[in-house]
Parts: C-alpha cells; sequence; structure tokens
C-alpha cells in the first residue's frame, strides 16, 4: 500500500511552551485513522501543520510524496480537510459557498455541488443563507466543501461536533461509502470513540504533544474490551508513567 502522508520529528511549540513535539506517524492508502487524545492534547496543531495552516518549528511533512514545504500544491492536491469550525461568507447560500469553492477545482459541474449537498443532506436548503444556519447544519456544509472534489485523502477535525443523531449516522454512513467504495482514505480526530471504534482501521492517542501508543483497531479489541478501554487504560499509564518520572 502507498504512504500517503508520513511526518517526521514533527513538533511545533507555541508562545506558552505547549504544542507537539517528534511526531512521526504514516498513513497508508485506504486508512481510516482516528487520532485521540484529551482536550489540548494537540490533535489539532497536528492536523493544522499537515494542512499547511501553520509551520512545523521541526520536521517534515510528506503528502503524497510531496515535501509540504517546497511542493505545497502538489500535496494538497488531493486532500480535502476540515479544521476547526469553518468561517462562512455568512451572506452566501449553500450553494453559492459550494460554488466559490467549485472555482478551484475545474472539474467541479453542478451536478456534483447537488450531489454532495444531497450527501450531507442540505440539498432542501441550499438557497437559504448560512446565516441563518444551525452549527450542525454549518459542520455539515463544511463536510460537503471537504469532500467537493472528491479528494484521495479527507483530513478531519471533530466533525461530528454539533451534529444531531441523524447527522452522526450520516456523517459515518459517508466516511464508511466513501472509503469502501471510491478507496478514500481519512485521518479523523475526534472524542466520539464509539463512532471511531465503527469507522477506523487504526487510531493513535496523543498525550501532551506526544504520539503515545498506536494500533490497528482490530488487533486492539483481541486483547481490550473496547476502544474506550483501550483509551482509558493508555491514558492511565502515561498518567502513571509521568508520576514515576
Ligand atoms: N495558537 C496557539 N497559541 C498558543 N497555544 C496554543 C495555540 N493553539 C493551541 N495551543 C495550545 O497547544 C495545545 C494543543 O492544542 P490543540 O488545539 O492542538 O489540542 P487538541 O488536542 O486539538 O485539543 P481539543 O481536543 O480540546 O480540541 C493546547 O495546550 C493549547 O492550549
Amino acid at each position: 500500500m502507498d504512504i500517503i502522508l508520513e511526518t517526521a520529528h514533527l513538533t511545533k511549540v507555541y508562545g506558552n511552551n505547549r504544542g507537539i513535539h517528534d511526531m512521526s506517524l504514516q498513513l497508508h492508502e485506504g486508512d481510516v485513522y482516528g487520532l485521540l487524545g484529551p482536550n489540548g492534547a494537540g490533535k489539532t496543531t497536528f492536523l493544522k501543520l499537515i494542512t499547511g495552516l501553520i509551520r512545523p518549528d521541526q520536521g517534515t511533512i510528506s503528502l503524497f510524496n510531496a515535501n509540504l514545504a517546497e511542493q505545497f500544491e502538489q500535496g494538497m492536491q488531493h486532500v480535502g480537510s476540515m479544521i476547526e469550525s469553518a468561517d462562512f461568507h455568512e451572506f452566501l447560500t449553500a450553494w453559492q459557498y459550494l460554488e466559490l469553492v467549485a472555482r478551484f477545482y475545474p472539474a467541479v459541474t453542478p451536478k456534483r455541488i447537488e450531489e454532495v449537498l444531497d450527501l450531507v443532506g442540505l440539498l432542501k436548503v441550499r438557497k437559504e443563507k448560512i446565516k441563518g444556519y444551525s452549527t450542525g447544519m454549518k459542520q455539515k456544509l463544511a463536510l460537503a466543501a471537504a469532500i467537493l472534489p472528491e479528494p484521495k485523502f479527507v483530513i478531519l477535525d471533530e466533525p461530528t461536533n454539533g451534529l444531531d443523531i441523524e447527522g452522526t449516522v450520516m456523517f459515518r454512513k459517508l466516511i464508511k461509502q466513501l472509503s469502501e467504495e471510491k478507496g478514500t482514505s481519512f485521518l479523523i480526530s475526534s472524542h466520539m470513540i464509539h463512532e471511531l471504534e465503527q469507522l477506523c482501521n487504526r487510531v493513535g492517542i496523543v498525550v501532551e504533544g506526544h504520539l503515545k501508543k498506536e494500533g490497528y483497531v482490530s488487533e486492539l479489541l483481541k486483547s481490550n474490551q473496547s476502544l474506550e478501554q483501550f483509551y482509558i487504560d493508555e491514558l492511565q499509564l502515561s498518567k502513571e508513567e509521568k508520576d514515576c518520572a
């Protein structure tokens, strides 16, 4: 399987001394990788680095064999992302917003815009202004924008934030469908551990800016009751190691 993302010794430390340290991670084509970790562990920082929203202090990022620091456009060509709450032009409608996004992707047709709006359940409200949308509706629109150009790799930061039960089920189905039918790879940061258990083939746990543990979900479930149990045990272990140090 081809490597689609490789980070080596990725480090970003903010002025307040927080951030991430020495994070090396590989994702292969077809992976649905879940990034877990407590609040403030460094998940969003990692996702911002690999999408070029912030620059690393040290380390390298390679996306589809392109070094992000030198070949940004080439690296990001097949990547769709949704990082933190999207900032929309609220006076636009969902349709107009996606038309705007589509300008960057000549292959995206109005039919494709209609298709993604249908996929995320916003087709009926496509002509309404975004300023009237709820948090969950905006989240769905951000997801629609991320998958609009049919990227090979989609990076999602807390994608189910604000989604209702129906929306969460829609999200899970959509990821499964894209992964199974189109072979799309995903990197998903989320606190919804039960969702990740159903969706991901691999997970990584970030604690205090370090990638503490990685594994294949099928392997982890052989020796753990659930992903949640594995996660709680790993956090406890990290705490004990810290107390001993
Ligand atoms: N722009 C910034 N300036 C200073 N510190 C920051 C900045 N962004 C993040 N941090 C700090 O870096 C650490 C990692 O934050 P990050 O947002 O990456 O965590 P996270 O794992 O995504 O957390 P959450 O699950 O709460 O979203 C936190 O301690 C946070 O306070």
